[in-house]
């Protein structure tokens, strides 16, 4: 990667990515289409080389959190339909309306608004509209049959609004128990059932939705996490098929130094060596988003699991070396090392989060370097 002056990286494998997109895709139903989720910067992987490979893979579209991601994704090349799954600003309408970017509507003022800006800057396309319903979320969306039938009637009175999408969001489909998820459904279909018709796009299903619930599928994906080769239950739930994780995590000694018994290490001298030992030092640190709370896990040196000793620094920590290596020896943080492998879920388990947040944690400072 051109500008690349610190050994750290973030490795992301194409190929995983479009394996894991594709074995989605195979296994969806004639006629239902996959989006890639590539919000936060595809999850932190990338989202322009992530749309790339989930388009080759088989996706036609994408979703994205907010309107700016969208926009970078039309200012790369992009055609393909992109829904913002947030709540976007009205006075936006137009902008969207202009790039054929899909806007999520979670109630019938916002239609109205944007409606107001779409009529003055005689938009020359339909703003393109997805209905967003609130199942049992508790985030955005319609919450009755009635006022969602009045933003229908709504849409079909207005040129300026195309009815393109009804979708709503499962909160508990990566869990093994499926009560809530059960009343959400049902809260779905008396939903839509109030409308004499659907959409074009009608979907309700999230990675965790299309491995364990594929028959709630409707006619769009939005896929995530799993396309990115995540367990989206963490370890909760079993895979129904293998997925490949995408992102690796490498840097190299950039100093190795023998200390003596007695000897502190880091921030707050918070480590003393018990007894002489060899220590590396790392180029990473928390504002990389290799996060403090690390202190105490390990990387992988030849193969080998190496503590990190003391605090974690702004852009270096410490590890214990099991023996005298050279300054430019690898250091995995993510990934496989011999028979060795430190995994996101590791990561994540060892800071008390989940994968989704440790990816995209980490900031602009790591380079995303590409593979395959
Ligand atoms: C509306 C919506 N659809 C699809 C997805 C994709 O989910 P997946 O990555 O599990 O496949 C998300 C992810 N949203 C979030 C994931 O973590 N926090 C979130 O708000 C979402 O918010």
């Amino acid at each position: 990667v051109v500008g690349v002056h610190r050994p750290t990286q973030l490795v992301i494998d194409r190929q995983a990515l479009r394996e894991n997109i594709h074995a989605a895709v195979s296994r969806l139903a004639d006629g239902c289409a996959l989006f890639m989720v590539v919000k936060a910067n595809g999850y932190g992987h990338g989202a322009v080389q992530v749309a790339q490979a989930a388009k080759d893979a088989g996706a036609t579209g994408f979703c994205v959190a907010i309107l700016d991601e969208a926009l970078e994704l039309r200012a790369a090349g992009f055609n393909e339909p992109i829904l913002v799954l947030g709540v976007s600003d009205p006075a936006d309408a137009p902008l969207m309306a202009t790039q054929r970017i899909s806007a999520t509507v979670a109630a019938q003022d916002w239609l109205v608004e944007a409606n107001e800006y779409l009529t003055l800057a005689h938009a020359a396309q339909p703003l393109r509209v997805h209905l967003g319903l609130d199942t049992g979320m508790g985030r955005i969306g319609f919450k009755t049959p009635a006022a969602l039938q009045s933003a229908v009637a709504y849409l079909n009175d207005n040129d300026t609004l195309d009815f393109e999408g009804i979708f709503t969001h499962f909160s508990t489909a990566d869990s093994a128990d499926d009560r809530y998820f059960k009343q959400q459904v049902t809260t779905w279909k008396t939903l839509t059932g109030a409308l004499d018709q659907l959409p074009r796009y009608v979907h309700v299903s999230n990675s965790a939705t299309s491995l364990w619930h594929a028959e709630c599928n409707a006619n769009m994906v939005r896929f995530g996490v799993a396309g990115y080769g995540l367990n989206p239950s963490g370890t909760a739930v079993k895979l129904p098929y293998t997925l490949h994780p995408a992102m690796s995590l490498t840097s190299e000694l950039v100093h190795v130094k023998k200390v003596a018994a007695g000897e502190s290490v880091g921030y707050g001298a918070t480590y003393t060596a018990s007894q002489a030992e060899w220590v590396g030092t790392v180029p990473i640190g928390y504002a990389d988003g290799y996060e403090r709370r690390l202190q105490g896990f390990h990387v992988l040196v030849d193969g080998q699991p190496c503590e990190i000793i003391g605090r974690v620094c702004m852009d270096q920590l410490m590890v214990r070396l099991p023996a005298e290596y050279q300054r430019g020896t690898q250091v995995t943080l993510v990934g496989r090392d011999g028979d060795e492998t430190i995994s996101l879920q590791d990561v994540a388990d060892y800071c008390g989060t989940i994968h989704y947040e440790i990816a995209c944690g980490f900031t602009s400072r790591l380079p995303r370097c590409y593979r395959h």
